[in-house]
């Protein structure tokens, strides 16, 4: 059992205001690393969003500072009864309504280019996520922290660099609107611009406390998020149907994903609530706060201490300020959100990978073409986070050519001895060494383009049959002759030429025309994939048989024997028929090398494997 990982701990509820200011700043460092993925998506939409996002900030304070013009033009005009003074309203008429103009078509214009962005950016992380996906190493995707770390970036990192950036804009943009404005109120009233921020400050760090909290249920939830993904999952693949209804699982899978699901939603609803409600309280603060001071203000425009003008701008004014201040709020908090969210990604793409690099530089060549010897010199193997040691000191020299069998039961470590020998692991202690050179010190995909692997648990691509098999060389995918003469060797002919459309039908029942195939038609074409590698050197089929029936077993390993003929080749089996053609054979158990010669030798030897040959060999008899 993997033991329970220690995962951080969020802040408590409580948490003093120097806690939550590290946080923020903690948070705040996501931003240059966003800003730079912004630049690198689409570095001309970022430069005009900017440009325009400064013209429309000071947008605001002249459309009130013109409207103010307007009342005071119109009240002196009255006065005088001038047409110049008349003329002069319209000109500032015509003024506001040009503002307006430019107002909407700049606002316009920015969600365009946000629009843009968006789908830049959120392709560009995208990518980003798959291209270190494929540098993650087996042991990442085995651990169910990494795992998470990228279902979470996954899940929203896609909307959330932009979102980030525009969330920074926005309070860069509102903070000079509020600046300007203040300008001009300062000029009739320092003292509604305090209240206006005295007003606000409670609701700003409401905000800012309510969404870190979602994002933090939304942390804690990965593990759950994936639990009900499964549970949905269950219900809705094919390949589970026939057992959900044979067991009728379906209620009680179905009472858990409600169970769990009841739980997010109530997650969901208080804060939801509590966000409402903090709303709502802060809101009044600042009605109140407005009131109070039109009030004051109203009173000074009737004693004549201030124009018409003054108290038009001032209700402006202060209207505007309170929108702006709201932006800036949600923006806040979505800020926090965002920046969370990015901290996450940026943890998902800083997972230290390389683990897989090898030990010199430049890592050791060997001479292609045939294969060399084989050596494993006290290897013994325990899983990241296991106490248990899947192999254990073992030791073993494969011939070049030399055909050895694997046998052990089920959990006795023949996976993992493949794993270590495809490098997808280290050994914790001793070596292997191919042509002499540790693996460690060869470049794994040099290694990797070495060996031929059928796996116990091989891919069912849902692509044509053509690509099924060529992808075991990804260069030559398009090169029909090779595809068919693999198909050929691997035994998967005659599965293929039934297919309505032959090479060109495509299999599975994901996408539509899809062709459904037998378990063991799918493992012909592993098989056939394998052997798409002509060059390789080392061949290991773990389980190549399990699904296949007893004549294509024997067409196989006939075939195998002779395509095998100058490769080194391991065969996994629990089909003593199968393994018994080998040179030697292997048997594991419990980790442990237990007994390795040849059949005759195991069977003389009359140890384990002469037993279950026996046991075997009955069964097929009686
Ligand atoms: N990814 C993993 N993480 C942790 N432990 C693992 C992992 N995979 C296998 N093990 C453990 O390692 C041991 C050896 O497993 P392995 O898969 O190598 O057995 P096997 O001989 O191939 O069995 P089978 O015949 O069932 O395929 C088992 O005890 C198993 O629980």
């Amino acid at each position: 059992m993997t033991p329970p990982r220690l995962r951080p701990r969020p802040p408590p509820a409580g948490a003093s205001l120097k806690e939550r200011l590290a946080g923020a700043r903690v948070v705040f460092r996501q931003l240059p690393g966003t800003l730079r993925l912004v630049w690198e998506a689409d570095h001309r939409g970022a430069v005009l969003v900017v440009a325009l996002t400064i013209v429309l900030a000071l947008l605001p304070a002249a459309i009130a500072w013109v409207g103010k013009l307007i009342v005071d033009g119109v009240v002196e005009a009255a006065r005088s009864g001038a047409a110049a003074d008349r003329a002069r309203v319209l000109r500032l008429v015509a003024g506001e309504a040009g503002l307006m103009a430019v107002q909407m078509a700049g606002g316009r214009l920015v969600g365009l280019r946000r629009e843009l962005l968006r789908g830049a950016l959120g392709n560009l992380v995208n990518e980003r996520i798959l291209e270190k996906a494929l540098r993650l190493e087996l042991r990442h995707f085995e651990d169910s922290d990494v795992y998470d770390k990228m279902q979470n970036a996954r899940r929203e990192a896609s909307s959330r660099p932009l979102s980030l950036a525009m969330q920074t804009l926005a309070i860069g943009q509102h903070t000079v609107t509020l600046a300007a404005l203040s300008g001009l109120l300062l000029r009739i009233s320092p003292v509604s611009v305090l209240v206006i921020v005295a007003a606000s400050i409670p609701a700003f760090l409401a905000e800012a406390r309510l969404s870190g909290e979602s994002f933090r249920v939304w942390t804690w939830r990965a593990p759950e998020g994936r639990r009900l993904n499964y549970l949905e999952w269950i219900l809705t693949r094919d390949s589970h149907v026939k057992e959900v209804k044979l067991y009728g699982l379906g209620p009680l899978v179905l009472g858990r994903y409600r169970e769990l699901f009841r739980k997010f939603f109530d997650e969901d609803r208080s804060i939801a609530i509590r966000r409402l409600r903090a709303g709502v309280v802060f809101g009044l603060v600042s009605l109140a706060a407005f009131y109070g001071m039109l009030a004051v203000m109203a009173a000074r425009a009737a004693r004549g201490a201030i124009t018409l003008g003054d108290l038009t701008l001032y209700i402006a004014v202060f209207r505007q300020g309170q929108a702006a201040v709201q932006s800036v709020l949600t923006a806040v908090g979505g800020l926090y959100e965002d920046a969370l969210f990015m901290s996450n990604l940026f943890a998902y793409l800083e997972i230290p990978t390389g683990g897989e690099a090898p030990r010199l530089q430049p890592a050791r060549t060997l001479p292609r073409g045939r294969p060399q010897l084989l050596e494993l010199r006290g290897v013994s193997f325990r899983y990241p986070g296991r106490q248990d040691w899947a192999l254990r000191d073992l030791s073993l020299t494969l011939a070049p050519g030399e055909k050895l069998g694997l046998v052990g039961e089920n959990g006795a470590g023949k996976s993992t001895l493949v794993k270590l020998l495809l490098r997808l692991y280290d050994p914790t202690e001793g070596e292997i060494r191919y042509g002499g050179v540790d693996l460690r010190d060869l470049d794994p995909e040099d290694l990797r383009s070495r060996v031929g692997a059928v796996f116990q648990d091989f891919v069912r691509y849902q692509f044509t049959a053509a690509e099924n098999i060529g992808l075991g060389n990804p260069a030559r995918v398009e090169d029909r002759g090779r595809v068919v003469e693999a198909a050929r060797r691997g035994g998967a002919d005659g599965v293929v030429t039934a297919l309505p459309k032959g090479y060109d039908t495509v299999l599975g029942g994901w996408f539509e025309a899809g062709h459904e195939l037998s378990s063991g038609q799918w493992q012909k074409l592993a098989v056939a994939r394998a052997f798409m590698r002509d060059e390789a050197e080392v061949l290991i089929l773990d389980e190549p048989t399990a699904a296949i029936d007893a004549e294509g077993e024997h067409e196989l390993f006939e075939r195998f024997q002779a395509l095998a003929a100058d490769r080194t080749a391991i065969v996994i089996s629990h089909r003593f028929s199968t393994v018994r053609i080998a040179d030697r054979i292997a048997v594991l158990h419990g980790g442990r090398l237990e007994e390795l010669g040849s059949h005759r030798e195991l069977i003389e030897r009359d140890g384990r494997y002469a037993h279950l040959f026996r046991l075997q060999a009955r069964g097929y008899l009686d």
